[in-house]
């Protein structure tokens, strides 16, 4: 039957990795009327309690939110997520202070992970031609023939044949290793001297311990901690510290100490027993920074999401990039009419200078919160954008605004962000050299002609002060 023939003529395409971006790739292909099948290392989470070592929730944005939109999960995401209309900043003083994301309708989502996964597995479950294979972990596999190998729970060895490979498998990628083998694909990683650890904020009095709509932040230059609340009215405070300060913190008392200097307002809130449990419960965990190009092998394979470009969560964006990574390469499938051979390459070209610049921005504002990034400075610099934002709209867009609420392509929001900074300065260099110019030219003006004293008066003044005091 022509149904038969259709799903005949259309390759067999084979996901690795079932994680955010994996299962979210699985429902694009499957729109588009592929044979999906989905290889996950993991068991099926949707049977599993809880998924631990990953961050519990994240903050999804617009560009997240339209690759969702897209396949028409947008809205029961959303709906099973909490906004976050400002940031709440924590000073050491106790005090805070809440700052607006942007306009009324400008907010971020916390979405808790394992639900995101979970129902993205599902959607892509309920396509008629798509398979999820759990247990599955991909050895490797060949550019030449398609076959793929992968290991089973009992150890077994599982060969399948896969007309075009979508590499979802995260920022240890093993679709990727193919790559690392062959001439000019370029790679680098870096992994930051910062761990971050998860503690969670328990519901005081059947409710949340602080306002749930905001992105709560202590920024203390070399450490932060960061708290996003989740559907059960706890939350979760992701604390960022050196390695080697988390090495220093071995006993209750020094955690003590260490909360109660720089995060005391939210001991009570954590709770003494809970902070202590939670604190020594797991080690901190490392992040990494990976970026490679190209992003296809041929016609035959692509990386997307964390396999392609692992970037250190400081810009809230690695989920959001990777979910755009899925409907940018659904746009270029649209425009060459799904000819693998001439839509890869395109995809490459496209996507690689905006998720190479993502990675950057990520990194930037590491360096940045952990340089001087205390609470006044934050304050400062962010009342100082929505200012010149409010002044001059058109001219100047904050950087944030550009790559959490608009879909910009990364790369030119850094380049629109360094031509604003030049403005900005140059601004403020004229404002600077205006005013001493005009101060200077009415202290000359308006300093009287004639001197009130000559210098011999003022001299003979000094020297029968100098007389006295003898
Ligand atoms: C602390 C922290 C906070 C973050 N906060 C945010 C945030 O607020 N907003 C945001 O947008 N992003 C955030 N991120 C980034 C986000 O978590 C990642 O970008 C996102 O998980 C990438 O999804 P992925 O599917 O590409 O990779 P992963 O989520 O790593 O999924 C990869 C999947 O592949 C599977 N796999 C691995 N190897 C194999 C193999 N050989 N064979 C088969 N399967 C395999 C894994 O089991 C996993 O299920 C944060 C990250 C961290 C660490
Ligand atoms: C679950 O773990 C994590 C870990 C880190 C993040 C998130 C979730 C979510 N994150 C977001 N960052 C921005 C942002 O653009 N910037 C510049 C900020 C960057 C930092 Cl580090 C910060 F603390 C506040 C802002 C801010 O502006 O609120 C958003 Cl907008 S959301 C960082």
């Amino acid at each position: 039957s022509s149904e038969k023939n259709k799903s005949a003529t259309k390759k067999k395409v084979v996901v690795v990795g079932g994680g955010l971006v994996g299962s979210l790739n699985a429902c694009f292909f499957a729109k588009r009327g592929f044979e999906v099948a989905v290889f996950e290392s993991r068991e099926d989470i949707r049977c599993a309690k809880t998924v631990k070592g990953r961050s519990i929730n994240l903050a999804l944005s617009h560009r997240g939110r339209q690759a969702l939109k897209h396949v028409g999960m947008e809205d029961k995401i959303i709906s099973k997520s909490i906004p976050m209309h400002a940031r709440m900043i924590h000073r050491v003083n106790g005090k805070r202070s809440p700052i607006p994301y942007g306009k009324k309708g400008q907010y971020i989502l916390s979405v808790g992970r394992a639900n995101l996964n979970k129902e993205l597995l599902t959607a892509a479950e309920a396509y008629p031609n798509t398979q999820l294979n759990f247990n599955h972990r991909l050895l490797d596999w060949s550019p030449e023939t398609g076959t793929m190998t992968f290991l089973g729970t009992d150890g077994t060895e599982k060969e399948i044949q896969a007309d075009f490979i979508v590499g979802c498998d995260g920022a240890f990628s093993a679709t990727r290793k193919q790559f690392l083998r062959r001439s000019r694909f370029n790679y680098s990683q870096t992994y930051i001297p910062h761990g971050y650890l998860e503690l969670t904020m328990p519901p005081r009095n059947g409710d949340f311990a602080m306002e749930p709509n905001f992105l709560h932040i202590w920024p203390r230059n070399t450490f932060m901690m960061i708290a996003l609340p989740n559907l059960d009215k706890t939350f979760t405070c992701t604390l960022f510290m050196p390695f080697e300060e988390f090495e220093k913190i071995t006993t209750d008392d020094e955690l003590m100490n260490f909360f109660q200097k720089y995060f005391p307002d939210s001991i009570p809130l954590l709770g003494v027993d809970a902070l202590k449990r939670d604190f020594f419960r797991l080690p901190a965990q490392a992040m990494v920074s990976v970026k490679c190009s190209p992003y296809h092998l041929n016609d035959k394979c692509v990386l997307m999401g964390d396999a392609a470009h692992a970037v250190v969560p400081f810009y809230g964006q690695g989920m959001n990039a990777g979910f755009e990574d899925c409907l940018v390469l659904d746009e270029i499938l649209d425009q060459f009419n799904e000819d693998f051979s001439a839509a890869l390459p395109e995809y490459t070209r496209v996507r690689v200078p905006d998720d190479h610049a993502i990675a950057d921005l990520a990194m930037y504002n590491y360096v940045e919160m952990r340089a001087h990034v205390n609470s006044k400075y934050f304050l400062f610099r962010k009342y100082l954008e929505n200012a010149l934002h409010f002044i001059m709209p058109r001219t100047i867009t904050p950087l944030y605004t550009m790559v959490t609420f608009t879909r910009t392509r990364y790369h030119e929001a850094v380049i629109r962000w360094q031509w604003q900074n030049k403005v900005i300065n140059q601004g403020l260099l004229i404002l600077g050299t205006v005013s001493t110019v005009g101060l200077t030219y009415l202290l000359i003006r308006y300093i009287p002609k004639k001197p009130s004293i000559t210098v011999e008066q003022l001299w003979s003044k000094v020297l029968t002060l100098k007389w006295f005091q003898k």
